[in-house]
């Protein structure tokens, strides 16, 4: 085995997961999946790993968290969440979940426009790496960056979090905007205002605001906003053909993290007084409240207001 090759262990087999460990594999890591399937306990099999990078859905992030915190880590191993959730209840995003329950160890937030079928495809993307620990963001920039994998790193975690979080609550906007045939012009409108209630929130959290523009926000807005490869995106799009939030999940594979945290995120907004109307609607559409066309109209016969 050659001098520079790192122990890496990916937590969680979905598919965000699996593009994960086939990106690690292309630069001839040593990389091992542990699953809730798995024969070896987690703490058998990060025993050894330089990386632990976590890859799993908000829902299960406490408990992976938990019982690492059990186990017997390499001294300089770096944690990498590639989570994009918000927890119900603490209403913490996974970052901070990690902190506070592993707050010893470098902590690295993966996040960026990186649909997993693209990139399984070996189709080219780039993505953020962000840590507070800039040597601990160059190692896990050094794990992924290869050819069709662009990587750049960034010092703003929350930021960078916190753009590939809120953006799947307006995925599913935007795949109704496009169920309903609304046109280009109603979909641009939708995407430029959400990215201003997305920079309220981030604030809010402590973000910079400039994060926003970069890859893990607004790159991510629009990979996620223009496929139908998201899953969020195809919840909206499957509510405007009819069909109830249920249905829409069910059809869907794997995890849809903008139904979640549409919900936590008008808790913190409703508790904190932040303005964003977008997600608001999209809520209220999740909940029953309302139907798509009064979302449609609610939105556009708020009050007139300047742009900025
Ligand atoms: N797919 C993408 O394109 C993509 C890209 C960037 C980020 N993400 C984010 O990555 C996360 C995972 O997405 P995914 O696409 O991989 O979803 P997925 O295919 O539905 O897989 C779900 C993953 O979450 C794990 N999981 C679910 N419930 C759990 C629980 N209660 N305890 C422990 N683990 C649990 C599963 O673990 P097991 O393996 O043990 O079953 C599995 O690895 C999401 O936050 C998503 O937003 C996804
Ligand atoms: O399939 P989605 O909607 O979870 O989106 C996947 C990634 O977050 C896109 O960057």
């Amino acid at each position: 085995m050659k001098s520079d090759v790192k122990n890496v262990t990916i937590i969680g087999s979905g598919a965000w997961g699996s593009a994960l460990a086939t990106l690690v594999q292309t630069n001839q890591h040593h990389v091992q999946i542990w699953s809730r399937q798995s024969q070896l306990s987690l703490a058998e099999m990060v025993s050894n790993s330089d990386a632990i990078v976590s890859a799993v859905s908000i829902k299960g992030v406490r408990t992976i968290a938990e019982k690492l915190q059990t186990a017997k880590l390499q001294p300089n191993a770096v944690l990498v969440s590639a989570t994009k959730g918000l927890e119900p209840v603490t209403r913490q995003t996974p970052s901070q979940i990690w902190r506070s329950l592993i707050p010893d160890h470098p902590l690295v937030v993966l996040s960026g426009p990186n649909l997993s079928k693209e990139i399984m495809m070996g189709q080219p993307a780039a993505t953020v790496v962000a840590s507070t620990d800039a040597s601990a963001a160059q190692f896990i920039q050094n794990i992924f960056a290869s050819r069709n994998f662009r990587v750049y790193t960034n010092s703003d975690p929350i930021g960078v979090e916190l753009g590939g979080t809120l953006k799947n609550v307006i995925a599913i906007a935007v795949g109704a905007c496009d169920g309903l045939n609304l046109g280009t012009n109603a979909k641009s409108a939708l995407i430029t205002r959400s990215l201003i209630e997305i920079i309220r929130v981030g604030v809010y959290f402590g973000a910079q605001p400039e994060t926003f523009w970069g890859l893990s926000g607004l790159g991510d807005l629009l990979a996620t906003c223009n496929s139908n490869l998201s899953r969020n995106y195809q919840v909206g799009y499957a509510i405007a053909q009819g069909k109830s939030l249920e249905e829409a999940i069910t059809n869907v594979q794997g995890t849809a993290e903008g139904v979640n945290t549409a919900n936590v995120l008008i808790e913190i907004s409703d508790r904190e007084k932040i303005n964003v109307p977008v997600s608001r609607y999209v809520y209220r559409l999740l909940q029953g409240e309302i139907t798509l066309q009064q979302a449609v109209e609610g939105l556009m016969e708020r009050d007139l207001k300047p742009e900025n």
